[in-house]
């Protein structure tokens, strides 16, 4: 029994979008799911009992960081990432190959590996797909993704080509490499830049390695959106039906809907973290910036139609405050209300599937939220 499985609920009439549930041994959730993006070991600003109070299931930590800081050999003595860091439910973690092209230059990319230089000091680092592997392994994550190239968007189809297939060759070293599959569940990632040929290529080489599970990576890149609706919709139908379905890196309240519909599970993205950090709100009337000058004296809540602590207890004149006078209390309240947002979307999505009716959904929620969607 493979340590993660999918459970298909149904599939919406109106969008085919579809209901699942994915099990795991620290717990079980339902799809389509957010995963808020916990990088090194903590969901920014946030309590475990404040993401289990805002009903988050599942979340993100990065072999990249930890193995850099503290070092998964520390995490691996306290007993793993879950003890660590005081979380008992499911943690997903990525396998650093993003950050290695996205956060250090002097990269040398080979078969073997990559080379690459600290994105702090310096120093001469080098990562493998056992490498990868072996940490989180050692990190005792519950999913597991591996070490691949995410190359930037756009980039030359030659270019592309080559890296799907050192990518599938390094998938496979990362399934021979891995300790303990009957504890975690590696996921193969599925790459292949614009090009549908090669997403196809990518898509059989790894579903002829049979993982638990798959990603679709290389997407959310900087891409324009309708280039990664396109993708997006060419590849999932690629993906194993009973196996889960993961979009890395998605997404804004629109995309999470858009890829919903065409057939993802499984989302995680740094947004709502990153941009409440600045005072950046998604909301149900669209994005409130809440440094803005005119809610200096606004009694209202941040988000009238939304019942979590931030909107329950204070107002956008508060909110307002605090961030300009940089408190941190005023970016975990905006923090709690973006993620309590965008998984209370994800809740709408699942019902609006179960009543076969996500197209008229997205429509209601498109003309409330207005067209600043992202
Ligand atoms: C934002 N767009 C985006 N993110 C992406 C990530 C996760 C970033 C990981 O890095 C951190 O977020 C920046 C989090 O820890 C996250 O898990 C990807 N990871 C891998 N391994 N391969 C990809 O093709 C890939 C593509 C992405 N596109
Ligand atoms: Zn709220």
């Amino acid at each position: 029994m493979p340590a993660v499985t999918y459970e298909h609920i149904k599939t919406c009439k109106q969008s085919g979008a579809r209901l699942g549930i994915v099990h795991t041994p620290h717990g079980s959730f339902e799809t389509p799911m957010f995963m808020p993006v916990g990088t090194k070991a903590t969901v920014k600003t946030m309590s475990p009992e404040e993401l289990k109070e805002m009903e988050a299931k599942i979340i993100l930590s990065n072999t990249y960081h930890l193995w850099l800081q503290p070092g998964s050999d520390i995490i691996s003595k306290v007993g793993g990432l879950h003890k660590f860091m005081n979380w008992d439910g499911p943690i997903l973690t990525d396998s650093g190959g993003f950050q290695v092209f996205s956060l250090s230059d002097m990269r040398k990319i080979e078969e073997e590996g990559v080379h690459f230089r600290h994105h702090l000091n310096g120093s001469k680092l080098f990562l493998s797909p056992e490498k990868a592997t072996h940490i989180q392994n050692d990190l005792g994550s519950d999913i597991m993704m591996a070490f691949d190239e995410c190359p930037p968007m756009p980039s030359e189809y030659e270019y592309v080509k080559k890296s799907i297939e050192r990518t599938s060759r390094w998938a496979e070293r990362c399934l021979k490499a891995h300790k303990r599959p009957e504890d975690q569940a590696l996921f193969g990632i599925i790459q292949g830049g614009e090009y549908n040929d090669l997403r196809e290529q990518s898509a059989k080489d790894l579903v002829s390695l049979d993982f638990p599970g798959y990603a679709i990576g290389g997407l959310s890149v900087g891409e324009p959106k309708p280039v990664m609706y396109r993708m997006v919709e060419h590849t999932a139908p690629l993906m194993p039906f009973n196996k889960p379905r993961y979009l890395m890196g998605v997404g804004s309240p629109d995309a999470l809907i858009e890829c919903s519909i065409r057939g993802i599970d499984m989302f995680d993205c740094v947004l709502p973290t990153r941009i409440a950090r600045n005072g950046t709100c998604m909301t149900s009337q669209g994005r409130v910036v809440i440094k803005n000058a005119k809610y200096q004296q606004d009694l209202s809540p941040l988000d009238p139609e939304c019942d979590c602590y931030t909107c329950r207890n204070y107002t956008k004149a508060y909110l307002r405050h605090l961030i300009k006078a940089d408190e941190t209390f005023g970016i975990r309240l905006t923090t709690y209300h973006n993620l309590y947002f965008l998984l209370k979307l994800m809740e709408n999505i699942r019902q609006a599937i179960r009543e076969d009716r996500l197209l008229d959904f997205k429509d209601e929620f498109f003309e409330q939220y207005g067209l600043n969607v992202d």
